[in-house]
């Protein structure tokens, strides 16, 4: 499809800027090869300004106008900003598709939350106006006590390219709501509607400095992010190693981080399961967004007594999924997102063979899809724990399966990962399901489903898939200071020490 990729420069102190060092980086689409357009590549120098920047909008007339400001002033950009993301939804559907392989559908409602979550984080900074003043009850009459939250200061956010605007989303609108000022670094790989999100700020008059939009490679723009000494708080979503990195870094500056990181989430399927609605759900979990979801559930567990006919109907629905240009009408599935990762998922499918695994169906680039990253849904099974397409995610869609006889060996199997992001439970009987559900490691369970989100709910992984929590009422504790505010009230002296 040609479509016109505006030409964007970084995004510092409310106004467009060439990187000091005047790199660019080629945008590439995943569905033809074919480079489309180009983003600055910022560096160290541009960070500085970045920062500088940021710094200077929390203190602006003393904060008045924005970090101290009332969660009310603030939430009107929000909310202007969600106006305007909806308004432009086709066109920044269409970038999105046109970036990351996203089937346009799926790009679409992908823009759909994003406005959706700027208008649930402009709810929520005005209710932070209100809780500003709860009493906390002390069990002496002579004090009170209330806490103040402030913004935690100047943020870095740091997000993948699997969902560019939306993850960018989960982190930018509640660190604005919370009165931070942040700089955002999404990734080199699909970074064009972040990009246009600077725009948006622009036309609806968002307070200079307040969120910077720096494009550019992960060592170059990210590292010197991640690790400057001004910045006072890192959220990630991303790689394991790379989060380990951004820990490492953070660490030396005791600067809180929240990670948001790898998984390898199973989805478990009873055998008093609907075969037809289990396998939707199961094909679902493991290949929407093209199979490049955090929590894809990419372990399937299936109980043995229906695990053929179940694997069976499985076959056929991911053979019934289209996978095509994702602008071609009832695409269900594109490309992944580049080259990188097209050969990343090749080489796990080849060295799960080379295992002794067996390719129930896929493994490899669709006959009638002669150009493009595409990889057909896969499905592998004769699996064994100590095999790398069983504890290693894979980031595209490819789904593992082992099956089991017993709760008990379901939990189990379920469990054995570094990872604790996703997990789906499958079954009729509910109360199995609370019973898994408990006994999961995982920070979000599906009960017979799996993948649906939502922003109010809480997000974020256990084990190695990182810790805190984005989205709902907790993704804006992230970007605040809890400060105790305790108030000596009696009009006696204290009377401690003897009066001299
Ligand atoms: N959990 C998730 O949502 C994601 C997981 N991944 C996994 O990571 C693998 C590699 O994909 P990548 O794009 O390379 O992920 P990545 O973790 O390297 O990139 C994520 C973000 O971190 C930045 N970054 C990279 N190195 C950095 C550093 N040293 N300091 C600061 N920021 C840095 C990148 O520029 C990007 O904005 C994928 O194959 C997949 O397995 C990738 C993207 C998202
Ligand atoms: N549905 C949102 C998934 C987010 C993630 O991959 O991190
Ligand atoms: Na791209």
């Amino acid at each position: 499809m040609a479509f016109p990729i505006p030409s964007r420069q970084l995004y510092i102190d409310g106004e467009w800027r060439e990187p000091i060092k005047k790199n660019r980086i080629p945008i590439i689409n995943p569905s033809t090869e074919d480079i489309i357009g180009d983003i600055p590549a910022a560096t160290a120098e541009d960070v500085e300004i970045a920062v500088t920047a940021a710094r200077r909008a929390l203190t602006w007339n003393k904060g008045s106008e924005w970090a101290s400001a009332s969660g009310a002033h603030r939430a009107k950009y929000l909310r202007a900003i969600a106006a305007k993301v909806t308004e432009r939804k086709d066109q920044l559907a269409k970038l999105e598709a046109l970036d990351c392989g996203k089937p346009y559908d799926e790009a679409a409602w992908d823009i759909d939350d994003v406005a959706a979550c700027f208008e649930y984080y402009a709810d929520q900074a005005e209710a932070l106006d209100a809780k500003q003043t709860s009493p906390i009850s002390l069990p002496m009459d002579t004090f009170k006590c209330h806490v103040l939250r402030q913004p935690i200061g100047v943020v870095a956010l740091i997000t993948p390219w699997n969902y560019p605007l939306l993850m960018a989303t989960w982190k930018v609108a509640p660190a604005l709501a919370a009165g931070c000022a942040a700089i955002l670094k999404p990734s080199e790989l699909a970074s064009v509607t972040c990009l246009e999100l600077a725009d948006i700020c622009k036309e609806v008059g968002l307070p200079a400095g307040v969120l910077n939009i720096l494009t550019g490679l992960g060592p170059e723009a990210g590292a010197p992010l991640a690790s400057h000494p001004d910045v006072d708080k890192v959220a990630f979503t991303g790689s394991t190693t790379t989060g380990s990195k951004i820990m490492s870094s953070a660490a030396q500056l005791v600067k809180p981080v929240t990670l948001e990181l790898g998984g390898k989430s199973p989805i478990v399927v009873f055998e008093d399961v609907d075969l037809d609605k289990a396998a939707e759900w199961t094909a679902f979990g493991c290949f929407w967004t093209n199979g490049q979801i955090c929590s894809a559930t990419s372990r399937l567990l299936v109980h043995e007594r229906i695990a053929a006919e179940f694997l069976d109907r499985l076959v056929k629905w991911c053979k019934n999924i289209r996978i095509s240009d994702p602008f071609e009408e009832g695409c269900r599935m594109g490309p992944v997102a580049s080259k990188g990762q097209y050969e990343k998922v090749l080489k796990f499918i080849s060295t799960a063979k080379s295992e002794g695994a067996t390719v129930l169906c896929g493994g490899s680039r669709p006959v009638h899809l002669k150009k493009g990253y595409f990889v057909e849904p896969t499905i592998i099974s004769d699996v064994s724990t100590s095999m790398q397409i069983w504890r290693e995610e894979v980031f595209g869609p490819v789904l593992c399966v082992k099956t089991f006889s017993s709760e008990d060996e379901a939990i189990e199997l379920a469990n054995n990962t570094h990872y604790g992001l996703g997990a789906a439970v499958i079954s009729q009987d509910l109360e199995r399901c609370e019973r898994v559900t408990k006994a999961l490691q995982a920070g979000i369970v599906w009960v017979n489903c799996s993948q649906p989100c939502f922003c109010q709910a809480p997000w974020g992984g256990t084990k190695r898939s990182g810790f805190g929590r984005e989205l709902g009422e907790w993704g804006i504790e992230n970007y605040l200071n809890i400060k105790q505010v305790t108030q000596y009230i009696s009009d006696e002296p204290w009377g401690w020490y003897k009066s001299p």
